[in-house]
């Protein structure tokens, strides 16, 4: 069965390649497995990254996977998200499986969605509806983030910023991100609001992430490459202008609970969204974010 749905979970096989799935937790949405082969065919692979410290009970969001951030990025900066935590409540509330969208010789496509619950409104009181579809094909796996404003025409507009957290499983210290040359870029990991708040430009070729890294690129080309000795991930995007690159390294790495010894070596994370301002929705628009991830060796 290409899509099965357990306890927890939804798990898709991809049709006619033994080995190739994905699993997404209910909770969250978060998509826990993508294992993908090689484009020389290798045996199917594990492509992300999950703590083995993480929960996967939905008693906190999944230290790795693919986290989905909404309505916030970070520690809320608007007004309006003053009562959310830190990526909004997107990745720790269970969404609802809705159904197989596409099952086919290429491959298998689920919707799952998202509410407002009681818990929700009172953080974060706007009509929405949230839609989330996963892909898996052979070398790729696409997610794709919709968000309804459901008010009625005389319901005010509501403001959110998106991303999808990918936690790509790679050597942290041999991987190169391009191409982000001359790209304006937030560095957070700098220690004054002040200087966090200044644009830097980026000087190199290709971003490493060999020291404690969290840069908020703004503007970014949109298409990014993730190389490594042994691999490479292709990103590509759509309506989702700016991109983060996070790798905490041991300096940060070993404070965060959930996180594995030296896992901060085993991945980057590379996260594209719309976190630079914020997308304003109109009663009745449908706002749409795309990321194709694609197995390039
Ligand atoms: O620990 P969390 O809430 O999952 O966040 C992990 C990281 O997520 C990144 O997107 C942020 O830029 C970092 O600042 C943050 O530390």
């Amino acid at each position: 069965m290409p899509v099965t749905q357990k306890g927890d979970r939804v798990v898709l096989q991809h049709p006619k390649l033994q080995g190739a799935s994905a699993e997404i937790l209910y909770y969250g949405a978060t998509v826990i497995s993508w294992k993908a082969p090689s484009v020389s065919g290798s045996e199917p692979a594990e492509r992300l990254f999950v703590s083995g410290k993480a929960a996967l009970d939905g008693s906190k969001p999944v230290r790795g996977g693919i986290p989905v951030v909404f309505p916030a990025f970070g520690a809320p900066t608007h007004p309006d998200h003053a009562k959310l935590s830190q990526h909004g409540f997107a990745r720790n509330n269970i969404w609802a499986y809705e159904s197989t969208v596409m099952d086919n010789e290429a491959g298998v496509s689920v919707k799952l969605t998202l509410d407002p619950t009681d818990a929700i409104k009172a953080r974060f009181d706007h009509p929405f509806h949230l839609e989330y579809i996963v892909t898996l094909a052979e070398h790729q796996l696409t997610t794709d983030f919709h968000v309804k404003h459901t008010g009625l025409s005389t319901t005010p507009p509501f403001e959110f910023q998106a991303l999808f957290h990918n936690y790509i499983r790679a050597p942290a210290n041999d991987v190169h991100i391009t191409p982000l040359k001359g790209v304006s870029y937030y560095d957070k990991t700098e220690a004054t609001e002040e200087a966090r708040a200044t644009p830097k430009v980026e000087s190199r070729e290709g971003v490493d992430v060999k020291k404690f890294t969290d840069f908020v690129y703004e503007n970014a080309p949109g298409k990014y490459d993730i190389v490594w000795p042994s691999g490479a991930i292709e990103i590509r995007t759509s309506n989702l202008k700016d991109v983060v690159v996070w790798n905490p390294q041991q300096e940060t790495g070993s404070k965060i609970a959930d996180m594995e010894e030296g896992g901060w070596e085993r991945y980057v994370c590379v996260e594209p969204g719309y976190v630079c301002g914020f997308v304003k929705l109109e009663p009745g628009q449908t706002w749409r974010g795309q990321q194709v991830l694609t197995v390039k060796v």
